[in-house]
């Protein structure tokens, strides 16, 4: 994954493949074993629901697929590419170019407007939308000019959607993304994750406690003790709109 090569175009076809990702965290006299032997395939422009209970490994998951960490032993690979941490210029590429990534809390820059935040992304980026394509996307075009303060957090959320998606990743990686917020601030964000992920065939893969928003998923995977324990498609995926809980 050379800086010299064109922008990844969103691809058709199978974009992570795992076998055997095992994860062992080791702390003083204790190994925990976070994951056990994960084998599964992601596809281009799938929405995924990761869910499980808390402690079952769905955070260290993510952070493997969007190259935060690397697996103890197994594979896992990125359209042809390993990334197993061998060469960390194919990491630090890969989450640079590839990845966009969401979290519960929203983590933007206070004395920046939404605007500026997107920004501070799309500056360094090879392909990227303009901060208020972006902003369009996640339904805030008449807010960028106003400070992360003056939004709610809902809102703010949406910024940091915004943020991640800026630069056209091939994936997008959301760890509890309404987790801080209501039912219905809460269905507005997923509105914009589902919104990108139709629009712009971003693979997205989303970590809840809420089983009820696996409803909008194409396929969803619950995890136990660090094991993918049963894995199912939707027929028809519920819009985000339509989900109650
Ligand atoms: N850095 C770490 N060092 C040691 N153990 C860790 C570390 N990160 C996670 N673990 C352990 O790995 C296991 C899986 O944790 P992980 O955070 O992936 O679970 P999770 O399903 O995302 O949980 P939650 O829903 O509470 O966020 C847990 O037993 C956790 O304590």
């Amino acid at each position: 994954m050379s800086s010299t090569q064109s922008p990844i175009p969103v691809s058709t076809g199978v974009v992570f493949q795992a076998r055997g990702v095992r994860k062992v965290y080791h702390t003083g006299e204790l190994d925990v074993v976070a994951l056990h032997s994960v084998d599964i395939d992601l596809n281009a422009g799938e929405l995924v629901c990761l869910l499980g209970a808390s402690g079952s490994g769905k955070s260290t998951l993510l952070n493997i697929l969007g190259g935060l960490d690397v697996p103890s032993s197994g594979d896992l690979i990125y359209k042809g590419w390993p990334l197993d941490g061998s060469e960390e210029n194919t990491l630090t590429l890969f989450r640079r170019n590839c990845v966009g990534f969401v979290f519960q809390f929203y983590n933007l820059i206070p004395s920046l407007t939404a605007r500026e935040n997107v920004a501070l992304i799309t500056g360094i980026s090879r392909n990227p939308m303009t901060p208020e394509e972006a902003l369009e996307m996640v339904g805030l075009s008449g807010r960028m000019d106003h400070f992360p303060s003056q939004l709610s957090g809902g809102e703010q959320q949406r910024v940091a959607i915004a943020r991640a998606i800026a630069k056209r990743p091939e994936v997008l990686l959301c760890d509890e993304p309404t987790g801080a917020l209501d039912v219905t601030t809460g269905i507005a964000v997923l509105e914009a994750v589902e919104r990108i992920n139709r629009e712009l065939g971003t693979l997205t893969v989303i970590i809840t406690h809420n089983a009820a928003m696996a409803d909008m998923a194409d396929r969803v995977l619950h995890l136990s003790d660090g094991k993918i324990v049963k894995s199912y498609r939707n027929d028809v995926r519920l819009p985000a709109a339509e989900l109650k809980w």
